[in-house]
């Protein structure tokens, strides 16, 4: 964490559910812990240090879950929606409805399920469903629409995304690296989407992998608490 801390410019790049917010049943009941916002504005005011967000969510709802600064870079949709350049979402949206509508006939009102809208496709989560509904909701979307071409597949926690255009965490550290200058990246993630992001790191880099599961990061530390004082360490050890 030294060497991180004494780049001459560095990336700090973290997932939100999980990490920023502790996981809960409603997605739209989720929020950041204050002293990861706190550290991460920290941060974010340092010299020559950025600060970015990636998230499976859409930038609509991550605004609205965050209210993150201004100079903050925001990636959302697994990469395909960023507040610095996006790909032309508008042009997806006749293939979104028509996957939408497909998981809406396939899996909508099963008990406990439930289906979030995204701009690039939908989720289907089934934290709240009976386990053998969750099993078999999985293996339909998994077997029908996940399978087919031109429909590429996110699975994490509890949730299983389909989108239109093929996206990942991974090129999104990529793009932001280098359309900032940074010479280190620490990221910060907690789910399988978040592994593409961890390999996309190189030398001098840290990824930080939240809870268990295998991982490709280096670091690993224990819920979203943890989170906010590794970026309370680094804030400090960056100032000094
Ligand atoms: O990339 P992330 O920021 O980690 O977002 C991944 C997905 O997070 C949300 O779902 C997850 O968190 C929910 C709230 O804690 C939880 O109820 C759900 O079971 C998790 O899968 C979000 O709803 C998705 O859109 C994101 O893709």
């Amino acid at each position: 964490m030294k060497d991180l801390a004494q780049t001459t410019r560095l990336l700090v790049a973290t997932d939100f559910d999980g990490v920023l917010a502790p996981i809960v049943s409603n997605p739209a009941s989720a929020r950041a812990l204050p002293e990861s916002v706190a550290a991460l504005r920290a941060l974010g005011d340092l010299p020559e240090t950025e600060v970015a967000i990636i998230t499976g969510r859409s930038l609509e709802v991550l605004r609205r879950l965050l209210d993150p600064p201004p100079q903050w870079h925001l990636v959302g949709s697994h990469g395909a929606e960023t507040s610095d350049h996006s790909l032309d979402l508008d042009a997806l949206q006749p293939a979104v409805i028509k996957l939408a509508a497909r998981l809406e006939h396939l899996v909508g009102g099963r008990p406990g399920v439930a289906i979030e809208p995204k701009p690039t496709g939908a989720a289907v989560h089934v934290r709240n469903a009976a386990p053998e509904v969750a099993q078999a909701v999985l293996t339909e979307v998994r077997e029908g629409p996940a399978a087919e071409p031109g429909i590429f597949t996110t699975e994490g926690k509890c949730v299983i995304e389909l989108a239109v255009v093929d996206v990942s965490k991974g090129a999104a550290i990529t793009q932001l690296r280098a359309d900032l200058g940074a010479t280190a990246v620490l990221y910060v993630g907690d789910d399988v989407t978040d592994e593409k992001a961890f390999l996309a790191l190189s030398e001098g880099d840290v990824g930080v992998k939240v809870g268990p599961g295998e991982t490709a990061a280096t670091v690993r530390v224990a819920d979203p608490e943890a989170v906010a004082t590794l970026f309370a360490e680094l804030a400090a050890l960056r100032k000094g």
